[in-house]
């Protein structure tokens, strides 16, 4: 089994924090979008990237962002990457990465092979595409609600980008997900909570140790 880089999404406290570092997670992701139970206010994004800076990664989770709500975040947080979880086009990843010099992520919703292929249009561009599971058009976010997607649909992904695993991840599965499909980064939130927006730092233990044994 490889061993993949682990990330834990929509930390919002201090504990959470320290438990993925103490896991020895690679990445700590700070949601900026005010519907998420997980959203986080300046303030308190700055008082965890202090926290954080020199022991995780940290990258900031956007959905079709403005540019000064990212550069606000940028400015508070110290990024080291940038997560577009949104509609954001080549175009729009290619001027955001321009402009603040920062690794970006690509998400992109997946439910079908044409949804995998739509991956290629960011290859050149993206540091890292994140296959998700694509939420329900009526769904209140575009990520970080606990679904799945079919694995099998990334058996013949062969782009040139790296690429990550998210999407419905538990400490019970993760492992599976691994071996099943090879990822080189596992993204969890919903699956370490106890509720939407609330870590559980036992399973974000468990969540690393069955993803890097
Ligand atoms: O986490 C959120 O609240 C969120 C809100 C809006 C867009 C994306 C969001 N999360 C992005 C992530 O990277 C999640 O870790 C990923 O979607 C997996 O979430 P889950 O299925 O809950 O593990």
């Amino acid at each position: 089994m490889n061993s993949p880089e682990i990330k834990i999404c929509g930390i919002s406290d201090p504990a959470a924090l320290d438990a993925a570092i103490g896991a020895r997670a690679d990445h700590a992701g700070l949601v900026f979008f005010a519907p998420s139970p997980r959203n986080l206010a300046l303030g308190d994004a700055r008082a965890l990237a202090e926290r954080a800076t020199g022991r995780i990664g940290k990258v900031g989770l956007f959905v079709d962002a403005d540019d000064s709500l990212i550069a606000d975040a940028v400015n508070a947080t110290q990024l080291d990457a940038l997560q577009l979880h949104g509609e954001e086009t080549p175009e729009r990843a290619a001027q955001l990465k321009a402009r603040f010099g920062l690794t970006v992520w690509k998400a992109l919703p997946i439910a079908s092979p044409a949804d995998v292929e739509r991956a290629r249009q960011y290859d050149d561009i993206a540091d890292l595409i994140l296959f998700d599971a694509k939420t329900p058009k009526d769904a209140a976010l575009p990520g970080g609600m606990g679904l799945r997607f079919d694995w099998s649909l990334l058996s013949g992904y062969r782009g040139k980008a790296r690429w990550g695993l998210a999407g419905g991840l538990t400490p019970n599965n993760v492992a599976d997900a691994i071996a099943q499909t090879g990822a080189a980064l596992v993204d969890t939130s919903s699956g370490v909570e106890s509720a939407p927006g609330v870590k559980d730092v036992d399973r974000i233990a468990a969540f690393c140790k069955a993803a890097r044994p």
